[in-house]
């Protein structure tokens, strides 16, 4: 699905990430591990292409995609949906527009797609803030909408960066239990995260591997997380 054969990716001569091979599974779960500043980030990036590798490959659904690959990109971009870090809300517009964005961008009128929204908003339990702007709604609130945003064009992978960073731990399950729930719908899932806790609960409930990162290595962490 998104195979790393040998890549590596460095800022001009700063190298973050080297010689990585490794396969992100159809249908797996995983957590990406490794201190701030480590190259989780870095390492999403690559998975939806807004980072290139700058060493050996990395393959999006079976293909090396150029990054002169405009239309390759934008198909690749509607397979894998990203709850980035920081949210990256539209604050004028209301949470319901926010989340049917990706629609809007991808030429389809959200309006056709009435009932897809109202089932997605009843998912994240948002159907009661929809009129809201983004900078009203609690953390959790907003986290969810950002899972929605997400997967609002049915992608095959998800990735979180940080999805429970500043939540506590009733919300950090929440979303976590979205995130189960989709990958449980034969998603792919992959989630950048600092808290033990939200792997240990994950593991409970899905079969779930670990990278970690260190010294620029992406590798499978010991069965102790
Ligand atoms: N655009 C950029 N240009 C140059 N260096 C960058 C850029 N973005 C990130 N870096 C550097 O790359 C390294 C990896 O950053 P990245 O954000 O991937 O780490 P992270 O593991 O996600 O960190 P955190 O856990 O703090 O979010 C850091 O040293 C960072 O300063």
């Amino acid at each position: 699905m998104i195979e790393f054969e040998q890549a590596g990716f460095s800022y001009g001569d700063h190298a973050i990430l080297r010689d990585m091979s490794l396969t992100l599974a159809p249908g797996s779960f995983q957590f990406l591990v490794g201190p701030s500043g480590a190259g989780k980030t870095t390492f999403l990036r690559l998975c939806y292409l807004d980072l290139a590798a700058t060493t050996g490959e990395v393959r999006h659904f079976g293909r090396s995609i150029a990054p002169s690959e405009r239309d390759a990109i934008a198909d690749l971009r509607r397979r894998v949906g990203v709850v980035h870090q920081d949210c990256q809300f539209l604050d004028h517009l209301p949470i319901s527009e926010n989340i049917a964005l990706p629609l809007t961008v991808n030429g389809i009128d959200p309006r056709e797609r009435e009932e897809d929204l109202r089932a997605l908003l009843q998912w994240v339990d948002l159907t009661a803030r929809v009129d809201a702007a983004p900078p009203l709604l609690s953390g959790g609130e907003r986290q969810r909408a950002a899972v929605a945003r997400a997967v609002i064009l049915s992608p095959d992978v998800i990735l979180a960066d940080e999805p429970t960073g500043n939540l506590d731990w009733d919300m950090a399950q929440r979303v976590l239990t979205l995130l189960v729930e989709l990958n449980r719908m034969g998603k792919t899932v992959l989630i950048a995260t600092h808290d033990l806790n939200l792997i240990r609960a994950a593991k409970a409930r899905v079969q779930a591997r670990v990278l970690r990162i260190a010294q620029g290595r992406v590798q499978l962490a010991g069965a102790d997380l």
